[in-house]
């Protein structure tokens, strides 16, 4: 007999989402007869302690009995109880400063610890995580936002909707006005961007189209990786060489900002990648951009006038065009910015089962038989040693 625990999640501000739910549990408990899952008691989940029971997860406070912790957000160290099994998003694979007390205390409390972000197919492609619903989130604020500064439409808040399927609801009846918006990326941010275009009815259009007129409805063009960089010396764009040299590449993004009203970013982003656009792009007569919902969201990053993380509460700020400074939103001669790092949250049960799912697919039957070459590559730390893979965490886990 194994036994999963749910366990409270403990960051604050509280997460309330689940790696599992009540009705995904049922499944896994009905179709592993040798398996257990209990729920730590939590006053934050997005599922109520009776919808586990009813689904037959007994709600527990001590989960020491436990074999496989499964958490969402890291787990305060205070929390980690010894020599079990966790997989969580730890944010150490690359050395974060803020979370190196946490990877200390993994390897002295003999933890596995298995990460989520580490979750991938042979090729490099992720398996598991939250962007579709950032990426529906933040596509949904961006055009609240367009609408707040414009005063053409109203949208509701996303978060005051049960589900996904309400949210669709509130569109019924919405016109757009004939803005043009600029996609990027192409993961699972983009995807969750292209299903809010779609929603509301705004359609797809291809590049140079987009670039050369106008439309007498509300458009949107994609922008992919060839889309957006260039190699500087023979403006070619090769995939594996950009993830490996990005520094050698330079932004086709400015020629968009003359033609877009709304720039939906989602685009994977880290120093070294060049930023859509600079910041003083912003101060001239050409940008035409007023709303960016930066769902990539890093401050200072793919774009530049990323100062800071608002709330879920209060999503969106401006930015002065010609001081670059944060203002209040929807003022003349500013820029408005949706910035939000935990957008998910605004759709946890959805963000939840969506999640389950694929840890249902790709994960949870090869853990509960041993493991798998998939589970193998993302154990960072086992039994309190750091695995081949990540001996490079050394100083890390065990320096000062
Ligand atoms: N604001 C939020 O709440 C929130 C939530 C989830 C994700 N995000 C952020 O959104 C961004 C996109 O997330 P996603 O889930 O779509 O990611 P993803 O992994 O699904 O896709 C990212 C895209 O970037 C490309 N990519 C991957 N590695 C790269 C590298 N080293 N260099 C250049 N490109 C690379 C991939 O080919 C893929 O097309 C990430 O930066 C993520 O941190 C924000």
């Amino acid at each position: 007999m194994k036994t999963i625990g749910l366990i409270r999640e403990g960051k604050i501000p509280a997460d309330n989402r689940v790696a599992l739910t009540p009705v995904q549990c049922k499944w896994l408990m009905k179709h592993y007869p040798e398996l257990k899952i209990v729920a730590q008691r939590s006053p934050n989940r997005c599922f109520t302690e009776n919808e586990y029971k009813r689904a037959g997860v007994d709600i527990v406070e001590g989960i020491s009995n436990c074999d496989i912790l499964l958490g969402i957000k890291e787990v305060p160290v205070q929390d980690l109880v010894p020599q079990k099994i966790y997989l969580f998003f730890s944010h150490t694979k690359k050395k974060q400063p803020h979370n190196q007390h946490l990877m200390r205390a993994i390897v002295q409390k003999g933890i596995t610890l298995i990460d989520y972000e580490c979750l991938e197919h042979e090729d490099g492609q992720r398996i598991i995580g939250f962007g579709f619903f950032a990426g529906v989130v933040g596509a949904h604020n961006g055009m609240m936002a367009y609408g707040n500064r414009t005063g053409t439409f109203h949208l509701e808040r996303v978060y005051q909707q049960k589900s996904f399927q309400e949210l669709i609801h509130t569109y019924f009846g919405l016109k757009i006005p004939n803005v043009k918006i600029a996609v990027t990326g192409s993961g699972r941010v983009a995807h969750g961007i292209l299903e809010i275009m779609n929603l509301m009815g705004i359609i797809e259009v291809e590049k140079d189209e987009y670039l050369d007129r106008e439309f007498s409805y509300p458009v949107y063009v994609q922008l992919k990786g060839s889309d957006l960089y260039q190699h500087t010396k023979d403006g070619s764009y090769n995939r594996e060489h950009f993830h490996l040299f990005p520094e050698q590449y330079s932004s086709l993004f400015p020629i968009y900002t003359a033609q877009t009203d709304i720039l939906m970013n989602g685009v994977y982003w880290e120093p070294g990648i060049p930023q859509l656009f600079q910041m003083e792009a912003v101060s001239k007569p050409g940008f035409r951009i007023q709303v960016i919902a930066d769902i990539t969201d890093d401050k200072n990053g793919s774009v530049p006038i990323n100062l800071g993380d608002q709330s879920i509460e209060d999503p969106v700020y401006g930015v002065d065009r010609l001081t670059l400074t944060k203002t209040a939103p929807y003022l003349t001669g500013s820029i408005d910015l949706m910035a939000v790092g935990n957008l998910p949250n605004e759709l946890p049960r959805d963000a939840s089962r969506y999640f389950g799912e694929q840890l249902i697919k790709h994960v949870l039957p090869d853990l509960l038989v041993g493991g798998s070459p998939i589970i193998e590559r993302a154990t960072i730390v086992q039994n309190g040693k750091l695995t081949g893979g990540y001996a490079y965490l050394e100083d890390y886990a065990f320096g000062n």
